[in-house]
């Protein structure tokens, strides 16, 4: 009863911020989060009303006020509908204890993994090329045994293998061509869950618009790029509404915007109030994952390192030990060293074509600054990543 009342408030709340969005003039990101909350829903007639908007958005090409006005509209038609969840956001519904698997061939060993992750949940999986990262998403996947350790999943009606497998969904890296139009395709998913009719259009429109795969329903595999594809995979997965989704690498091929985007979109997904998901995705793009996960593990030759390797839970989260910098610049390194000695450095490393300084704790960002400036240094690049899993990175 008290789960059923916080969710309704969240969704208000949600709601509120959907319109706050739109007085901020930020339209395409207002109009993703309402689509979010209609999907929300679970309502066919609130999916219709959306995707008619979509149209008249396509064909009208309103003013921003036209465009709040009729937005208002449906975001009170929304409200009035609500939210019905399905499942309890927080819950755990994963846990690998002691997860270790060898390639004798290759020399390779991957773990022991230990980590829970939790619906609603983003955990980042990153590190260098061949370091376990794929290995470790098909365990969890189900599409490799371990040898040691065990996987717990605490997912509802998922007693016999067969059952649990359609509620984990891997995206892998390279994901097969497919024949015909995206919109079949997609519908042809939806219907071997049962859902047929005007019930299975509605749905898939939604998911379509959504994605931000509108002007492209009609088109085959080959008409689509790398990014659209990923997004059409994407659809394709929410529509089987799976408890735990395990992406590989699902931002390769992409560039910047396109990738901020689908990781967002990622994020607001797995949030659902309706029907939270735990995501597990791998990547080598390490700033952008750790801005949308809860948490990031680090995976260096099969070892992991987690964010915080002092936290007694992967989960907790602790205040970082020391001040550490990576920047770029092209003044000599003796300069360098002298002026940050003023801020007792403790560690100066360069490793590929970036420095990497440490300082005790208190050391902030525009201390550093002053004494790089009054040194007469000029930086082409400095960031703050103490509390970032690239420390490792840098520190092999
Ligand atoms: N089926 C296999 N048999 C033998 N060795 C394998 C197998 N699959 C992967 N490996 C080796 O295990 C190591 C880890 O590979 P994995 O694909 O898990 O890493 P990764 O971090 O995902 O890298 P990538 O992004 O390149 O896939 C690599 O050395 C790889 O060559």
């Amino acid at each position: 009863m008290q789960q059923a009342e916080d969710i309704k408030g969240r969704f208000a709340s949600r709601l509120k911020e959907v319109a706050e969005i739109y007085q901020q003039g930020d339209s395409q990101l207002a109009l993703r989060r309402l689509m979010d909350a209609a999907i929300d829903t679970a309502n066919t007639d609130i999916f219709d009303a959306v995707t008619a908007h979509i149209e008249w958005l396509e064909n009208a090409n309103p003013d921003e006020a036209q465009n709040w006005e009729t937005s208002q509209t449906l975001l009170n038609r929304i409200a009035a509908a609500g939210v019905a969840p399905r499942t309890t956001f927080g819950e755990r519904i994963l846990e690998a204890s002691g997860v270790r698997k060898r390639y004798t061939s290759r020399s390779f060993e991957l773990g022991p993994v230990d980590t829970v992750l939790a619906r609603g949940e983003m955990l980042g999986l990153v590190g260098e090329n061949g370091n376990g990262k794929t290995t470790l998403l098909r365990i969890l996947a189900q599409e490799l045994s371990v040898d040691e350790g065990s996987i717990e999943y605490f997912l509802p009606q998922s007693g016999n293998a067969y059952d649990l497998r359609s509620k984990l969904a891997y995206i892998p890296q390279r994901t097969p061509k497919w024949f015909g139009s995206l919109m079949d395709n997609l519908k042809f998913t939806l219907s071997c869950y049962g859902v047929k009719g005007q019930a299975n259009e509605s749905y898939v429109l939604m998911m379509v618009a959504r994605m931000g795969l509108w002007k492209y329903k009609n088109m085959q595999w080959n008409e689509l790029s790398s990014g659209y594809k990923m997004r059409f995979e994407l659809a394709r997965t929410f529509l089987r509404r799976p408890d735990i989704l395990l992406l590989d690498e699902p931002l390769a091929n992409l560039d910047m915007q396109a990738q901020q985007t689908i990781l967002e979109d990622l994020k607001s997904l797995a949030g659902s109030l309706a029907n939270p998901i735990g995501v597990v995705l791998s990547s080598q793009q390490l700033y952008e994952v750790e801005k949308v996960s809860d948490r990031v593990l680090f995976l260096r030759r099969g070892q992991p390192l987690w964010q915080d390797q002092r936290a007694a839970d992967p989960g907790d989260v602790l205040p970082p030990e020391h001040f550490i910098i990576e920047f770029e610049t092209q003044s000599p390194r003796e300069e360098l060293q002298a002026a940050l000695a003023k801020l007792s450095v403790e560690k100066i490393s360069f490793n590929g074509g970036t420095y990497v300084a440490q300082f005790p704790v208190e050391v902030t960002m525009p201390a550093v600054m002053e004494v790089l400036v009054s040194a007469g240094i000029s930086l082409l690049y400095i960031r703050d990543i103490s509390k970032s899993t690239r420390r490792f990175f840098v520190q092999s």
